[in-house]
C-alpha cells in the first residue's frame, strides 16, 4: 500500500518529456511539402508509415496489370486523392490519351492538381474535377465513355492526418468529418439533432458497433442535458464514459476500437457514402466503353458487399462479361510497408462487348 502511494507520488512529480517531435500537424516534419524533402519522406515510408500530407497508393501494380493501359485511351480516376494512382496511370498513356480525376475535397484536390501539373501532367492529358463520383454519368456525357475506371474508396491519409478536418479522435479538432467541408452538415451538427434510436442504428449499420446502445445513450443524454460534443476528443471522451463498465484491463483497447468504429459510422453518414456508392455502381456500366474495365478498392465490409452485389447483378444481366471471382488483397509485403493497406479489398469487372 505504502509502496503504491510512493509510486503514485513519484508519478505525479514526473515532468512530462516533451520530446523532440513537433507537437502539432502543421509543424510536423517537412512532410507538408513532400516533394521538397524526399529524404525525410523516404525514411518514414521505409518504416511502414505514411508521411503527413501524403497518401501511399494501394495495389498500384495489381491495378496497372489489370487495366493494361495503352497510349490513346481515356480513363477516369473517381477518387483522385493524392493522385498516386492517377500519376502511374498517366505514365502508361505515354503522352497520348486523357484521364479525368474526380474528388469532392476542394482542399486536397487543388493541391493535387498543382502537384500533378508540376510533374508535367497538364490539362492536355489530365482534367481534375471537383465532382462526386455519384455523377459519373454527367462526367461521361461531357468527356465520352471510358476505357478504365478506378475508385479507391474512403478517405485519404492527408484528410485523416489533418486535425482541422476532424477525421480522427487521436488529435484535437472540430468534429467535422466532411470530405467537402463546404457542403452538408458536420458530424457535430448531425449529433446535435439525432435521436438515441437513430444513432444506435447508424452505429450498427455503418460500423457493426457492439456497444451502439450504450454509446448512443451517453451521446444523446449529454446533448439533452445541454452538453456539447463539438470536438473529436470530446466525442472520444463521451465514448470512454459510456464504456466505463468494461473491466479496466480491457477498457483502453475497447474504447480505442469503439472510437474508430464510431468515427467511421459518422463519416459514412455525413458524406452519404453508401448512397453515393450505390449511384456510382448503378451508373458504371453506362460510362464504360465495350470491353472497358473497372477496379474498386474498398476498406470495410459494408462497401465490399455493395460492390460484390452490383458486379454480380450486372453480370447476370449481361452488362459485365467478367467479374473478379474473389477479392484481391494487397501482398503481405505491401501491408508491411503500408499498414493502411491491411484491410483493403479489390474487385474488378469488364464491360461486355455488346
Ligand atoms: C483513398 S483516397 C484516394 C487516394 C488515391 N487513389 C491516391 O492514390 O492518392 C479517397 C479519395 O476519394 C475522395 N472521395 C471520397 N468519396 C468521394 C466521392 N463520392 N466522390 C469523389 N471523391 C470522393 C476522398 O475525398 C479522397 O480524396
Amino acid at each position: 500500500m505504502e509502496n503504491q502511494e510512493n509510486q503514485e507520488k513519484k508519478h505525479k512529480r514526473r515532468v512530462r518529456y516533451s520530446g523532440t517531435h513537433p507537437r502539432n500537424y502543421k509543424e510536423k516534419y517537412k512532410e507538408l511539402n513532400p516533394e521538397k524533402y524526399a529524404d525525410t519522406i523516404s525514411k518514414v515510408i521505409q518504416k511502414g508509415g505514411t508521411p503527413a500530407g501524403m497518401h501511399i497508393s494501394i495495389c498500384v501494380q495489381e491495378i496497372l496489370d489489370f487495366f493494361d493501359i495503352q497510349p490513346g485511351q481515356q480513363g477516369l480516376d473517381a477518387t483522385l486523392g493524392y493522385g498516386g494512382h492517377t500519376s502511374k496511370m498517366l505514365e502508361k498513356l505515354q503522352g497520348e490519351g486523357h484521364i479525368y480525376g474526380l474528388d469532392v475535397d476542394p482542399i486536397e484536390s487543388a493541391k493535387t492538381k498543382k502537384r500533378l501539373e508540376e510533374k508535367g501532367f497538364g490539362s492536355d492529358i489530365l482534367t481534375v474535377k471537383l465532382e462526386n463520383f455519384a455523377n459519373i454519368d454527367k462526367v461521361a456525357k461531357e468527356a465520352g465513355k471510358f476505357d478504365f475506371v478506378l475508385a479507391d474508396l474512403g478517405v485519404s491519409s492527408m484528410q485523416i492526418d489533418n486535425p482541422d478536418r476532424g477525421f480522427t479522435f487521436k488529435a484535437e479538432g472540430p468534429l467535422d468529418l466532411r470530405m467537402n467541408p463546404e457542403k452538408g452538415i458536420s458530424a457535430a451538427e448531425r449529433l446535435h439533432d439525432i435521436s438515441r434510436e437513430e444513432l444506435a442504428g447508424m452505429l450498427v449499420e455503418n460500423a457493426d458497433e457492439p456497444y451502439a446502445e450504450e454509446i448512443a445513450e451517453a451521446v444523446t443524454e449529454k446533448i439533452r442535458k445541454g452538453g456539447k460534443i463539438e470536438t473529436t476528443t470530446g466525442l472520444h471522451q463521451v465514448i470512454g464514459e459510456a464504456l466505463a463498465f468494461i473491466p479496466e484491463k480491457e477498457r483502453k483497447e475497447a474504447i480505442r476500437k469503439s472510437s474508430q468504429r464510431v468515427f467511421q459510422a459518422l463519416r459514412i453518414d455525413v458524406n452519404h457514402e453508401f448512397e453515393v456508392l450505390y449511384d456510382f455502381l448503378d451508373k458504371l456500366p453506362g460510362v464504360l466503353k465495350p470491353g472497358g474495365k473497372v477496379a474498386i478498392l474498398t476498406f470495410h465490409s459494408g462497401e465490399d458487399r455493395l460492390v460484390k452485389k452490383s458486379f454480380k447483378q450486372w453480370k447476370k444481366e449481361g452488362l459485365y462479361s467478367e467479374i473478379a471471382k474473389d477479392v484481391i488483397r494487397p501482398s503481405k509485403e505491401e501491408c508491411f510497408r503500408n499498414s493502411r493497406a491491411k484491410c483493403t479489398k479489390m474487385r474488378w469487372a469488364i464491360r461486355s462487348e455488346e
